[in-house]
């Protein structure tokens, strides 16, 4: 017997996950000192998407960053990279992963002083004994318009131009995923939005996948997704955030529950 149903359509294939974390707990002290950084997190972050982790102070978003970009270790639950579950991983295939697959642009940019700009960019690289694609690395500084101060020592750019500086270094070995921890909080607005309009387009242009950890929400405003967090837990998230639902969300999440 023929159906007359119309065939099903196939479902859509699902989007990759370049980070996964389950269950996730870490805590720092013991006893009457004991705080819950992370309590029991889980969250996929998406591939080729620029997301924010937001929340009040001390609510575990560098702890969770530093858990996603095996800088620290959770006490228990798991951290997906890819394939790969951190926990799983030895020394050794740690520091490879942490050197191949993630990049990462810290507040303070952390430059070396007595290198050029161009060397620090390819600092990485010349770590892991890789050649640059001469190609991708012209890509790279085109974006971060740096093409002529690649002679420059840190201390003769300013503060914008060291961060862009310190996101072509994240980007030119091509990491599966980008962690960003407060990439503005150092900047004036304008060098803030530069460099926020370059993850942008690492995302957009190269399908960079970004996470990043901010206070603002006009930095917020840049991205894909705000996941929130308050007190090591997800409390909220938002898709194509504006800056008006962001704020939204931080008041609520900033009053004590008992608030009227
Ligand atoms: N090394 C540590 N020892 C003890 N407690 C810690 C340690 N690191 C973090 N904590 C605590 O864990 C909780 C989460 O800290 P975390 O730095 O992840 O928060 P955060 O959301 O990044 O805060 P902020 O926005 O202020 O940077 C806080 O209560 C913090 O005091």
């Amino acid at each position: 017997m023929t159906s007359s149903l119309p065939a099903a359509e196939p479902a859509p294939a699902p989007a990759p996950v370049a980070a996964r974390v389950r269950h996730l707990t870490k805590t720092y002290g013991a006893g009457a000192a004991l705080v819950r950084a992370l309590d029991d997190v889980s969250l996929d972050l998406l591939a080729g998407e620029f997301t924010a982790v937001m929340g009040p102070s001390g609510s575990g978003k560098s702890t969770l960053m530093h858990c996603c970009a095996a800088l620290d270790r959770g006490d228990s639950g798991e951290v997906w990279i890819g394939e790969r579950e951190l926990g799983r991983l030895r020394d050794a295939a740690l520091t490879r992963l942490r050197r191949d697959e993630i990049g990462f642009v810290f507040q303070s940019y952390n430059l070396v002083p007595t290198l050029t700009a161009e060397e620090n960019i390819l600092l990485p690289l010349a770590i892991a004994g890789r050649r640059p694609d001469r190609e991708w690395f012209a890509s790279v500084i085109g974006a971060v318009r740096l093409g002529d101060r690649l002679r420059h020592k840190p201390e003769e750019l300013s503060g914008g131009q060291q961060q862009r500086v310190a996101v072509a270094r994240a980007l030119v070995s091509r990491p599966r995923i980008v962690f960003a921890d407060e990439p503005t909080g150092n900047l004036d607005s304008r060098s803030g939005a530069e460099v926020l309009q370059l993850l942008r387009r690492s995302v957009d242009e190269f399908g960079q996948t970004v996470v990043m950890v901010t206070h603002d929400p006009v930095a917020a405003g840049y991205t894909d997704r705000v996941v929130f967090l308050g007190d090591g837990r997800v409390v909220d998230g938002l898709r194509d955030p504006t800056r008006e639902q962001v704020l939204a969300v931080m008041a609520r999440l900033a009053l004590p529950e008992s608030a009227p």
